[in-house]
């Protein structure tokens, strides 16, 4: 693994090492996958920006958590627009589960991806999606192999990249959809001008989704102008700060829909 440790914040190296330790699945997984390019194109032909919208019950970047059911969570996201979901399976840092991922998918017909920190092969095995996250970054020179083990599987492998050399990689590896994550990990602050530089290398071909750090809707319409298929938000969907008197601020449908309905004339 060329994870390139010491450029590492402390809480992502925790999170590698848990990583690495986690077991797989001990049977093969095969899953007949729904596809992330046709949910695009129905958000897009009704009009919604493509979303993903992100279950993440905590982060290292999150004061809080919050306990909500997973599958109450994904109702309301999908009742909001969201194109495909993300659900966090890490336990240790996120609060995630394969289990959550699981009862998520059997709960809703749009994609699902799978929302860790994968490094083996095994470990693909250790839970049905119909997407899985390989980040570039942590898997170094595996990268080729874990994106043709994924499709075996019937996956559709996301390849997350937030360098030009990382997109390089990715493209090598054949990857047909990236991820670019606004995020450094090594530093864990958000710039979305990382979307703007890394996008316009993307081959037309490739599907490309800007990950992280958007809060706001014209956010979204700032990473949409830059070239993003679709946009994977998490804590600004299950944010339940911010709160008002009608309690808009913590209503994840509403949320949500504020990003779908981003690019629309009734927008709010
Ligand atoms: O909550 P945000 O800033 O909207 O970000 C969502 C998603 O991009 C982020 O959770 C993420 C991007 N890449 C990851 C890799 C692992 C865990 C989490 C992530």
């Amino acid at each position: 693994m060329n994870t390139r440790s010491e450029e590492l914040a402390p809480a992502v190296r925790s999170i590698l090492e848990a990583a690495s330790e986690r077991s797989g699945g001990d049977e093969r997984v095969s899953v007949d996958a729904r596809s992330l390019s046709e949910a695009f194109a129905a958000a897009e032909a009704d009009g919604r920006v493509p979303v993903i919208a992100e279950v993440k019950p905590t982060s290292p970047t999150t004061d809080g958590a919050r306990d909500d059911d997973p599958v109450a969570l994904a109702a309301s996201m999908v009742e909001g627009g969201a194109a495909a979901l993300s659900v966090l399976t890490e336990p240790e840092h996120f609060d995630g589960s394969v289990e959550n991922l699981t009862r998520v998918r059997e709960a809703v017909d749009v994609p699902v991806l799978r929302k860790d920190f994968i490094v083996r092969e095994d470990q693909l095995d250790a839970a049905e999606a119909d997407l899985v996250l390989l980040i570039a970054r942590f898997v170094g020179d595996d990268l080729a192999d874990l994106v043709e083990a994924a499709r075996d599987r019937g996956f559709q492998p996301l390849v997350e990249v937030h360098t030009r050399e990382e997109l390089a990689a990715a493209l090598a590896a054949g990857a047909e959809l990236i991820g670019v994550n606004n995020r450094d990990l090594g530093r864990l602050e958000v710039d979305l001008s990382t979307f703007e530089s890394v996008a316009p290398e993307v081959p037309d071909r490739v599907t490309v989704i800007a990950e992280s750090g958007i809060t706001t809707p014209a956010d979204a319409r700032r990473m949409r102008e830059a070239g993003a298929d679709g946009l994977l938000i998490g804590s600004a969907i299950m944010d339940s700060e911010g709160e008002d008197a009608s309690g808009t601020g913590g209503d994840v449908s509403a949320n949500t829909r504020r990003f779908t309905a981003a690019e629309s004339e009734e927008e709010v």
